[in-house]
């Protein structure tokens, strides 16, 4: 494939890295709405997008107007899915997404929501959150803390919201972010009650694991029609 790079920061050099290594090429690697709308009809196969929350959705759309299906993972935006969703399926295009494109996160997420369905017996145990990434994130908490709250809202019957820090609400899932270089992500669950807590953690090593993964959701896209995530891609 001939990868379109929007955005070519920490994940866009990643994932060029993993791309050239599985033996793409790339067609354009692209910092600014100007530069990606001097593209040339037909640069390229799929277009990889990890921007920043505001150049997101315009970029997208950009995609989707232009026949250019698109991996996005960039985080803070997806109010706007909805309205993204629709545009794909007007233009019948192709669209990717995933707040975390890491198999062990996805795995992670998996068992996030096997155990708040456990969980639901014991109401002595409080759950909380805590997201760690580096200090040049742009939004907080991250798009996969959301996951993650939004799995233990679908699961956990005592819990209808999240809110970021700490809260006295028992409805609501604190999410603690904090920002610590070079830290690329760490995410931990814990359920704690005065005798005891619990606690899962995802601890990313490096960017690589989120760079193999968009490179394999463009693989996987490529001649297809629709709006899909990691559930599609991994069954
Ligand atoms: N889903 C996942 O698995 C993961 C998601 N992310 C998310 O991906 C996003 C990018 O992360 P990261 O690479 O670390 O961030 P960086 O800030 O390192 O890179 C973002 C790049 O996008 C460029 N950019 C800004 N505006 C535009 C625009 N309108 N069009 C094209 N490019 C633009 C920036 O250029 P300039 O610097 O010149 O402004 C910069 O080079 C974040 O939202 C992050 O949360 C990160 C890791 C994994
Ligand atoms: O900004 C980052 O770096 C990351 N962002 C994503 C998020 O917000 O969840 C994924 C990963 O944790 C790294």
């Amino acid at each position: 494939m001939n990868l379109i790079l929007l955005g070519y920061g920490k994940m866009g050099k990643a994932i060029e890295q993993i791309a050239l290594r599985r033996g793409h090429t790339i067609a354009a690697r692209i910092d600014t709405a100007a530069e990606r709308d001097q593209l040339p009809k037909g640069a390229g196969d799929v277009a990889i997008e990890f921007t920043q929350p505001d150049a997101a959705v315009d970029n997208i759309r950009y995609c989707l107007r232009n026949g250019i299906p698109v991996v996005s993972g960039t985080t803070g935006w997806l109010q706007h899915r909805p309205e993204i969703e629709q545009l794909c399926q007007e233009q019948q295009g192709a669209f990717f997404y995933a707040s975390n494109y890491s198999i062990g996160v996805n795995l992670f997420f998996r068992l996030n929501r096997s155990l708040a369905r456990l969980m639901n017996a014991y109401p002595e145990y409080q759950v909380e959150m805590e997201e760690i990434h580096h200090t040049q994130k742009k939004d907080a908490p991250s798009g996969t803390g959301i996951t993650l709250a939004e799995g233990l809202m679908a699961e956990l019957d005592r819990k209808t919201g999240w809110v970021e820090g700490p809260t006295n609400d028992p409805a609501l899932i604190p999410i603690l972010s904090k920002r610590i270089d070079p830290v690329p992500g760490t995410h931990t669950v814990a359920y704690r009650s005065a005798i005891d807590d619990i606690e899962i953690k995802h601890t990313a090593h490096s960017r690589e694991g989120f760079a193999t993964g968009a490179v394999v959701a463009a693989e996987w896209l490529l001649g297809k029609q629709g709006a899909f995530g990691m559930d599609d891609l991994l069954g």
